[in-house]
C-alpha cells in the first residue's frame, strides 16, 4: 500500500495521467489522491501552491519528497521501485536510447497540441489572428506526421520498440488527447493502431480521465 504518497491531479491532464499510469504499472495501490477541478480554479488552492508554487497539476509527494514535474515523478517512481510491477526502462541499449529520445520529444508534441487546442483560451480576443491559429495548426500537422512516421518505423508496437516503457507513459496521454479533440483515425493509421492497442492496457484504462467518460469528444482537431 502506498499510503505515504499523495497525488493532486486534474482529469484529462496528460502530465497528471502520466504519473497515474506509472503508479499503476508499479503496482502502487492505495495512495492518497485528490481530483481537483481546473474549471473551479482548484489548481490554485493553497494545498496545491504549497506543493507546487506554479499552481499546476500534478502535485505529487512521497513522504516529504515533493515532485511536481510529471517527468520527475515518473523517473523517481521507476528508480525507487525498479523491481516492483513492470520495468519501464528497457535493458537493451538501442531501446533505451529510443525511449529517452522519444519521451523528451513528447514535450514538443504536447506543446504544439496546446498551441492549437488552447489558442482561444490563452490569447486575448483582441490579439487573436486566424493566420496565427492556421500556422499553429500547420506546425501541429507537421509534428503529427513525424510521429506517424516514427510509429511506422518502430521495431515493435510501442514507442521505443518491443516493450512498454516510460516513452509510452509520456506519449500515450498526448495521443489520447488528440483523439479526445476529434483527431482523424483514417489519416494517421499507425497512430490509430497505437492508440487502439494501448487504450485497454490495464494501467491506462484504470486511470482513464473520468470526465472523458461523462462528456462527448470535441471536434477541434478534425482537420489536422
Ligand atoms: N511541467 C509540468 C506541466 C504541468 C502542467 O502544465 N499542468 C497543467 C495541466 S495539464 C496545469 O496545471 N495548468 C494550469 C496552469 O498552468 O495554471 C509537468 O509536466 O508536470
Amino acid at each position: 500500500m502506498a499510503k505515504e504518497m499523495t497525488l493532486l491531479w486534474g482529469s484529462g491532464s496528460p502530465p497528471c495521467w502520466r504519473v497515474m499510469i506509472v503508479l499503476e504499472e508499479k503496482n502502487l495501490k492505495g495512495y492518497n489522491q485528490k481530483l481537483l477541478s481546473f474549471e473551479k480554479g482548484e489548481h490554485k488552492s493553497s494545498q496545491v501552491m504549497e506543493m507546487n508554487p506554479r499552481g499546476q497539476l500534478p502535485a505529487f509527494k512521497h513522504n516529504n519528497h515533493v515532485l511536481n514535474e510529471s517527468y520527475a515523478a515518473c523517473f523517481y517512481l521507476e528508480s525507487q521501485y525498479q523491481s516492483q510491477g513492470n520495468k519501464l526502462i528497457p535493458e537493451c541499449p538501442a531501446e533505451k536510447a529510443m525511449m529517452y529520445q522519444r519521451m523528451f520529444e513528447a514535450n514538443t508534441l504536447g506543446q504544439k497540441m496546446a498551441d492549437v487546442i488552447y489558442y482561444n483560451w490563452k490569447v486575448p480576443e483582441a490579439e487573436r489572428h486566424d493566420s496565427a491559429l492556421k500556422r499553429n495548426k500547420e506546425a501541429l500537422t507537421a509534428e503529427i506526421k513525424l510521429w506517424e512516421g516514427y510509429m511506422q518505423k518502430a521495431s515493435g508496437p510501442f514507442v521505443a520498440g518491443k516493450n512498454f516503457s516510460l516513452a509510452d507513459v509520456m506519449v500515450f496521454p498526448s495521443v489520447a488527447y488528440l483523439y479526445r479533440f476529434g483527431f482523424c483515425e483514417e489519416r494517421y493509421p499507425k497512430l490509430a493502431a497505437y492508440y487502439n492497442s494501448l487504450k485497454d492496457r490495464s494501467s491506462i484504462k484504470t486511470s482513464w480521465p473520468p470526465t472523458w467518460l461523462e462528456s462527448p469528444t470535441q471536434d477541434l482537431l478534425k482537420d489536422i
